[in-house]
């Protein structure tokens, strides 16, 4: 019942990372009960992310904890062998990768994409799959065939298509919030970008389901989805920013863009919906 949280990307006003906002953060998301931190993910704008970038948050991350997943994925084969090997010399759990995105290519290219990562990788490789973003659906079946996936986060909102994944006796995770209390219950866990500024719900969630006590487990679950909910037209991953600051007491700096920051008064508002959710006894 593992709580995974893709953290986000702290960068200070010239678009730089700030790494004391990164290790702040780390420690408190594991102070509230987060057991996997997954390194350059969506949240983290991976993406969006040079190679360096993504090998100093991973430095940062590490420098507080090795429960790590780090995501090395690019449309440059070069980088993501170069990161594959950065990983190499550093004790973390799995790296990871989204299938090559934008491009149409034959599912044997896919194959070979991740034939190549598990080729020169120490650690176990996770699949990131998230057809929704990358336009790929990597499904048991085509993981069956690249026949080296030990982990695999599903971001996903067909619950059944994450649990075949369980066939090839892997690390199953779902990658959506509002299917948490499914993954929590019936799969590894759960990956969660609202887990970056709602940590402790996730936790308690996890509590109820141990507890038994799914009344308030599914009433917990609601609440969550109302507050991931009304990030949604501001920009999830722009929102956490500012959310983190409210909810959890710290700066982790601002989003860059194309993710841009919100204006003043956005912000504000959003702040003022998500804590009024918040303040609701479930
Ligand atoms: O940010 C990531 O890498 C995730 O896996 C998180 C999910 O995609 C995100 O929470 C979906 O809303």
């Amino acid at each position: 019942m593992e709580i995974i949280v893709p953290i986000l990307t702290p960068f200070n006003e010239k678009g730089e990372i700030d790494g004391e906002k990164v290790k702040t953060h780390v420690e408190n998301l594991l102070r509230k009960g987060v057991d996997i931190i997954f390194v350059n993910g969506t949240t983290g704008v991976g993406p969006a992310l040079s190679k360096d970038e993504k090998r100093k948050m991973l430095d940062y991350v590490l420098d507080v904890t090795n429960k790590v997943i780090f995501q090395v994925g690019s449309l440059n084969m070069k980088e993501v062998l170069e990161l594959v090997n950065y990983a190499n010399e550093k004790d973390l759990i799995a790296v990871a990768s989204y299938p090559p995105f934008y491009f149409s290519i034959p599912k044997d290219f896919i194959v070979k994409y991740f034939k190549e990562i598990c080729k020169a990788s120490k650690h176990p490789v996770y699949l990131y799959n998230y057809p929704g973003a990358t336009g790929k659906d990597v499904d048991v079946n085509l993981a069956k065939e690249i026949d080296c996936i030990k982990g695999v986060k599903d971001t996903n909102p067909d619950f059944a298509h994450t649990i075949r994944y369980k066939e090839l006796g892997i690390k199953t995770y779902n990658g959506l919030e509002n299917l948490a209390i499914a993954s929590l219950s019936i799969l590894d866990g759960t990956v969660v970008g609202a887990g970056n500024y709602m940590p402790e719900l996730f936790s308690q969630l996890r509590e109820y389901i141990k507890a038994g006590d799914m009344r308030k487990a599914l009433d917990l679950q609601l609440k969550i989805d109302e507050i991931d909910g009304t990030t949604i037209p501001y920009g999830k991953i722009s929102s956490m920013y500012y959310l983190v600051k409210e909810l959890q007491g710290y700066d982790v700096g601002v989003p860059r863009p194309p993710m841009y920051p919100l204006e003043e008064n956005k912000a504000k508002e959003l702040v003022e919906k998500v804590r009024k959710i918040w303040n609701k006894s479930e």
